[in-house]
């Protein structure tokens, strides 16, 4: 407990709701709504998406069952995170440290790597993402379709090759925290990052907890759903263009910076699934010749997936991690490490890093 940062907590209020766009997936002008979000927030909420709320139901139940287990019983069925398996208040390998526990699998080609967890959390693990995939299939087609480029580009770099690809399924478990901090301070669940891959699909229970940051420096609490009737089937869904993104539409699209609070004590616990979708580690990524005007020069070097995958995984969870991908440098919108405005816990006023449990 003595590591985990504290943050400073902007109060909830109703920013989050007016700044946060909901796209009905179903809905004709679809495509363009998605395609605006990315560009102005970088994160929005789905109606109508297709995934059957029975899917999230049975995975929300079974990831609380196998949380419930004795710490021993959780390591032995998955491994310790390596980073894939099983992980406890430590994230990556680099030092971060958040008040959560989670499983951390590759799920490429809708098979679970890790055998040794309990076959109906396995299954609803793969039932889960072969949903999610269809779903983030048909996201980045109307990405593409919004951004006026062939509809099957982007799905492509994720969905469907024959050489594979980057699938990843995380489940975070966040119980309630027993300690206090003073003032606006919360304890940091998941520290502020931007998730790596092409596109992300989120799923959480209904406890509040995430924020993200807008474009004027804000952070706004994103609030949970009510629990779905089952006449909607609404899951609550939360799609992000990530770094590679970035660069395949030359900066248009930007990562939305996230975090998330811990729960308070007394409070419920915050359950999270995250589909992360990146393309085989051959691909190589380059700004996309179709979204660039004539003449627009390329912020960004050709790489291949594994070589920013590798890059990434030395990085720390805040750390700007295009940087070693751009080209110029001077005009680049700045690191966020060093650029923005750090969030301050209001009570102890040291920047985070500092902000350890163990100050107050
Ligand atoms: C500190 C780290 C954890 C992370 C890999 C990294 O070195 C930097 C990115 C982190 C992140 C953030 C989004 C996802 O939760 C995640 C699974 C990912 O792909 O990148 C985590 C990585 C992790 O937990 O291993
Ligand atoms: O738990 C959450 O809501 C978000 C977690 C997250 O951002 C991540 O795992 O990358
Ligand atoms: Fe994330």
């Amino acid at each position: 407990m003595d590591q985990i940062p504290l943050m400073r907590c902007p109060k909830a209020n109703n920013v989050g709701h007016a700044a946060i766009p909901c796209v009905d997936l179903s809905a004709p002008g679809a495509a363009a709504a998605v395609a605006d979000a990315c560009r102005s927030v970088g994160f929005f909420r789905a109606i109508n998406h297709g995934v059957r709320a029975a899917i999230t139901d049975a995975l929300e139940a079974h990831a609380m069952a196998f949380f419930a287990l004795p710490a021993q019983d959780k390591l032995d069925m998955s491994g310790a995170a390596r980073p894939l398996g099983y992980g406890s208040k430590t994230i990556g390998s680099n030092g971060d440290v958040g008040w959560l526990e989670y499983l951390f699998l590759s799920v490429s080609s809708n098979s679970v790597e890790i055998s040794s967890l309990p076959p109906s959390l396995r299954a609803a693990l793969e039932a889960y993402t072969a949903a999610v995939r269809e779903l983030s299939g048909r996201v980045l087609e109307l990405i593409a379709e919004g951004l006026g480029v062939d509809r099957g580009l982007l799905r492509g770099l994720v969905v469907g090759r024959e050489e594979g690809s980057d699938e990843l399924l995380r489940v975070n478990h966040y119980p309630p925290c027993p300690l206090r901090p003073p003032g606006e301070c919360g304890v940091t669940g998941f520290g502020e990052h931007t998730d790596p891959q092409i596109i992300s699909v989120l799923r959480s229970n209904c406890t509040a907890g995430l924020q993200i940051k807008l474009r004027d420096g804000r952070w706004v609490p994103v609030s949970p759903t009510r629990k779905p009737s089952s006449s909607t089937s609404e899951t609550r869904c939360r799609l992000q263009m990530h770094i590679c993104m970035q660069v395949l539409t030359n900066g248009r699209l930007r990562s939305v910076k996230h975090r998330v609070v811990a729960p308070e004590a007394g409070a419920h616990s915050r359950l999270s699934v995250i589909y992360f979708g990146g393309p085989a580690p051959s691909q190589r990524i380059a700004p996309l010749p179709e979204v660039m005007r004539e003449g627009e020069q390329s912020l960004y070097r050709e790489f291949t997936w594994g070589e920013y995958k590798r890059a990434a995984y030395k990085t720390r969870l805040a750390d700007h991690r295009l940087s070693a991908f751009e080209l110029r440098a001077a005009t680049q919108p700045p690191a966020a490490s060093s650029a923005d405005p750090q969030p301050h816990c209001s009570s102890c006023m040291q920047p985070p890093q500092q902000q350890v449990a163990k100050v107050h």
